[in-house]
Formats: structure tokens, C-alpha cells, sequence
């Protein structure tokens, strides 16, 4: 069981709840301490070293293993019946639906980091060794509505099976009779991976119908997709009307816990650098950052909207214009709390999307018609270096720059490399993002930062307080 206390505003108010619930959480014999979250792929070194709990002694894996996950993020009490908390006579012979995160980058087939599906292999692995028959789910990507070749999880089973040391199967589809028959055919132990759910538009609108067709095949739920707990879709969110019990896996707890715990109040000075491409998503974070950070940095496709909304031109470069507004907007509040809202002081513009590109420097002022800003200039990568150098938490989500393309990827890579030495010098380091954390393993440096987190989106929209759709389907299931 899992119990989050939401909202940690009025401390004094929560600190009873908090122990009310941990004191009547249920204990699980069946929990053996091995599987815990400790064989999970991530880099995790919360607080000052690793092994040491919130109260700062050191835990056994026993300890750790039983201690009930109490988490502050809002206004409420929520409890979670947590993977651990189901009985092996539950799980064993059961087919169970397990929505992961497998939504990896990819160049072409070839998967460029791995890192979502070796931090999914736990509960996996646990619910094969016990006997269920694991029916693994996820997106891939953005497809359009319909099949996409590109955006098959074909290379994704693959790796599953390398990383498990057992074939797992891929079915066609992620409904009807193909999963049918997939299943129809599982022994206890074995593991199915469905294609891509977002080949249906109805995932993304949460069709209570095809919540339903998704459950058809399953007798129980797991929820292990941190990294997509932030949307409201079917397999996130529907299908637990369907399916019971359900439950977080490994992955989500673990992520939860340790977010949860590291923002309940962060060492100050705070600083959240948002950067990558999905400006829509992240912008309307940035409001409620503003109530949590000291610092936020702007970086990556998220910097020319905030360019427009200053009035400047931005050539070609990524721009939301139904933004500009909010982005104006943020500007002004942040003005106003007295927040330090950084944006780049020069950018690397292009003349076309590619690595060969001619290139060039130029002050955020002068980009030229035509070329489009695909990293931080040096004086920007400066600036911010200075300023991580004077934090004492740091949250990073969202690449500063087209980092796929060598020529555009210094200002990342050097972002990279301060978040590694700030680390070791004290500071709390947190990054996340399917495409940050790629980046971080490409700098090498991704083991030299407090926590890696699986979630970009999920890790921003969880600090900023939001109770994230798919943990509160699991509370209401
Ligand atoms: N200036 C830019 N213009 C366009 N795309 C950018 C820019 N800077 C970064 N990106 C892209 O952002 C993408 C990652 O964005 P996003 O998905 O938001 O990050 P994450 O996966 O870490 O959450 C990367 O593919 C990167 O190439
Ligand atoms: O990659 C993801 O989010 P992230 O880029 O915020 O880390 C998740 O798989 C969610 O994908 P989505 O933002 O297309 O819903």
C-alpha cells in the first residue's frame, strides 16, 4: 500500500494524517524484500547518500522493503494499493494487464536508449516469476490515429526479451481477436507485449468503450507508466473501471516516493530548467512552478515562444503562437513573485532542420528570418552554469537543444556535465524525460546525478502539486 498525503501547505495539519496512515497500512507476508525497488534499472541517491531514509538512518532492505511509502504532494489522503500488497494466490495463473512506459527514442528501428524498458523489467519479472501471465501495454511515440510502421513497439519486444532472457511475444494489436488468441495461448510465466495503443485515437480521448475492449483479455491491473501518469487515457485511466484490483507497480511507487519526497521541501535554492519540444504540455506547468522554484530556466524549442512573447522575431524556430499569450503572462508573474525567469541570452540558429546546416551564434535579438534556434549559445550555457552552481536542488526536464544532432547538442551536453559536478558537490539533481534522460546517458554523466527519473511531463506535473490521473484511478479502484 502506498499512501500519498496530498499538499504539504500546512505541514502541521498533514504530519498526523501522514502517520495515522502509515501506522494502518496492512503488512504483506507474501512481500519478499529482494523484489524490491532496489532491482529497479534507475539511478536513485536520494537526499544526502544513498540507503538512507527520510528520517536519515540507514535501512535495511528488509526495512526498506517493509516500510509503508508515505507521500505529500496535495490536499489530500490518497491510498494506493501498491504490487506488493496482492497475495501470490492472486497473481498466480492471473492474466494481468501491466501498463509500462515503453515509449523509448528511437532512429529509425534502432532503440538509441533503454532506459524505460530496463526500469519496467521489475515488476515484469515479478508478476512472470510468480505465475501470472503478463500482458504488457504502452504508446510508442505520437502516431496520428492509425497504424504507423514507424511507431511499432516490434523493436521494443525485442529488447523486452534480451532484458528478461525470455521470449516475449508481440501481438498485432492491442485489442480484439489477435490479443484473443495471443493470450488465449499463455502459459503461466509468459509475457505478451500488445502493439501500440495509441494506434487508436479513442486511447488518447479515454473511450470508456475501448477501455473496456483493453480489459476484455485481463482479470487484473498494474499501472508501472509513470512516465505517462500525468494523461487520462484508457490504458491509464479507463480501463480501471474494469479491471480489479488495481494496482501501482514497482516503477510508479518508486517514482512517486522518491519525487514526492524530494520536493515536500526542497533544499533551497530550487531551480526547474524547462526545455525539449513539447511546449503546450510543459508551458502551462511553468505557472504553477513559479509557486515552487526560485530559479526556472528556459531552454530548448520552449525558448521562442517566450522570445515572441517579448516582442522579438524568431525566424523559423519553434513557436506555439496560442501560447505567446501564456508566455507573456508567466513573464509578468514571475516579475511580480520575484522569481528569476531565465531565458538564453544567444542561440545556435540553423538554416534547416539537419546536422549539416550552415550555422551560426547570434544574440536572441537578431535571429535572422528564415533560420530557426536549435541550441544555447555559449554565453547562455555560461550563464546557466553559474547559476545551477549556486542551487541546492535542481530538477531538469526537456533537452536545451536538438541534442540527436551533434552540431546542436553542446549546450545539453554542458548542462549535462554541471548536473554531475553540482551533484557531487551536494546538490539534489533530478532529471527527467524520455528524451533527457537519453541525453544524460549519451553525456555519460547519467549516473553521476541524484535521481533519474522515467517521467518528464509526470515528474513537472507532480511538483507543481497535481494529483496525476493515473495514481488517482488506482486510488479510486
Ligand atoms: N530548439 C529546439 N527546437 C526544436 N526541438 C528542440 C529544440 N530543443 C530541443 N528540441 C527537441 O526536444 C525534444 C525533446 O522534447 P521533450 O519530449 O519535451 O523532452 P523529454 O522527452 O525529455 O520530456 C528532443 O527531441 C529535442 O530534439
Ligand atoms: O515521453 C513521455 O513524456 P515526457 O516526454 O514528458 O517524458 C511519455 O511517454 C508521455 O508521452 P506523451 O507526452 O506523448 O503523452
Amino acid at each position: 500500500m502506498i499512501a500519498f498525503v496530498i499538499n504539504s501547505a500546512t505541514k502541521a495539519a498533514v504530519s498526523p494524517l501522514k502517520g495515522q496512515i502509515c501506522r494502518g497500512l496492512p503488512k504483506n507476508p507474501s512481500f519478499a524484500a529482494s523484489t524490491w525497488l532496489g532491482q529497479a534499472a534507475l539511478s536513485t541517491r536520494p537526499r544526502s547518500s544513498q540507503g538512507r531514509g527520510r528520517s536519515g538512518v540507514r535501512e535495511s532492505a528488509a526495512t526498506r522493503a517493509r516500510a509503508p511509502v508515505c507521500v505529500q504532494t496535495s490536499d489530500v489522503a490518497m491510498r494506493v494499493r501498491s504490487i506488493r500488497d496482492l497475495q501470490d494466490a492472486e497473481i498466480r495463473g492471473k492474466r494481468v494487464f501491466v501498463r509500462s512506459d515503453l515509449n523509448v527514442p528511437l532512429d529509425g528501428k534502432r532503440i538509441t536508449d533503454d532506459t524505460r524498458i530496463r526500469a519496467s523489467v521489475p515488476t515484469i519479472k515479478y508478476l512472470a516469476d510468480k505465475g501470472a501471465k503478463v500482458i504488457v501495454v504502452s504508446h510508442l511515440g505520437r502516431p496520428k490515429g492509425g497504424f504507423e510502421d514507424k511507431y511499432s513497439l516490434a523493436p521494443v519486444a525485442e529488447r523486452l526479451s534480451e532484458l528478461l532472457g525470455k521470449k516475449v511475444r508481440m501481438a498485432k494489436d492491442c485489442i480484439g481477436d489477435a490479443v484473443a488468441t495471443e493470450v488465449a495461448a499463455m502459459s503461466p510465466g509468459d509475457v505478451v507485449l500488445l502493439e501500440n495503443v495509441r494506434f487508436y485515437p479513442e486511447e488518447e480521448k479515454n473511450d470508456p468503450d475501448f477501455a473496456r475492449k483493453l480489459a476484455a483479455n485481463a482479470d487484473l491491473y498494474v499501472n508501472d507508466a509513470f512516465g505517462t501518469a500525468h494523461r487520462a487515457h484508457a490504458s491509464t485511466e479507463g480501463v480501471t473501471a474494469f479491471l480489479k484490483p488495481a494496482v501501482a507497480g514497482f516503477l510508479l511507487e518508486k517514482e512517486l516516493d522518491y519525487l514526492s519526497n524530494a520536493i515536500e521541501s526542497p533544499k533551497r535554492p530550487f531551480a526547474a530548467i524547462v526545455g525539449g519540444s513539447k511546449v503546450s504540455t510543459k508551458i502551462a506547468v511553468l505557472e504553477k512552478l513559479l509557486q515552487k522554484c526560485d530559479t526556472i530556466i528556459i531552454g530548448g524549442g520552449m525558448v521562442f515562444t517566450f522570445l515572441r512573447a517579448r516582442g522579438l522575431k524568431t525566424g523559423s524556430s519553434l513557436v506555439e503562437e496560442d501560447k505567446i499569450e501564456l508566455a507573456r503572462v508567466i513573464e509578468e508573474e514571475a516579475r511580480k513573485r520575484g522569481i528569476e525567469l531565465l531565458l538564453p541570452l544567444d542561440v545556435v540558429v540553423a538554416d534547416k532542420f539537419a546536422n549539416d546546416a550552415n550555422t551560426k551564434v547570434v544574440p536572441v535579438e537578431e535571429i535572422p528570418d528564415g533560420w530557426m534556434g536549435l541550441d544555447n549559445g555559449p554565453e547562455t550555457t555560461r550563464m546557466i552554469q553559474e547559476k545551477l552552481r549556486t542551487m541546492k536542488t535542481v530538477l531538469w526536464n526537456g533537452p536545451l537543444g536538438v541534442f540527436e544532432m551533434p552540431n546542436f547538442a553542446k549546450g545539453t551536453f554542458a548542462i549535462a556535465e554541471t548536473l554531475a559536478e553540482i551533484t557531487q558537490n551536494g546538490c539534489i539533481t533530478i532529471v527527467g524525460g524520455g528524451d533527457s534522460v537519453a541525453a544524460m546517458e549519451q553525456s555519460g554523466k547519467a549516473d553521476k546525478v541524484s535521481h533519474i527519473s522515467t517521467g518528464g511531463g509526470a515528474a513537472l506535473e507532480l511538483i507543481e502539486g497535481r494529483v496525476l490521473p493515473g495514481v488517482a484511478a488506482l486510488q479510486r479502484a
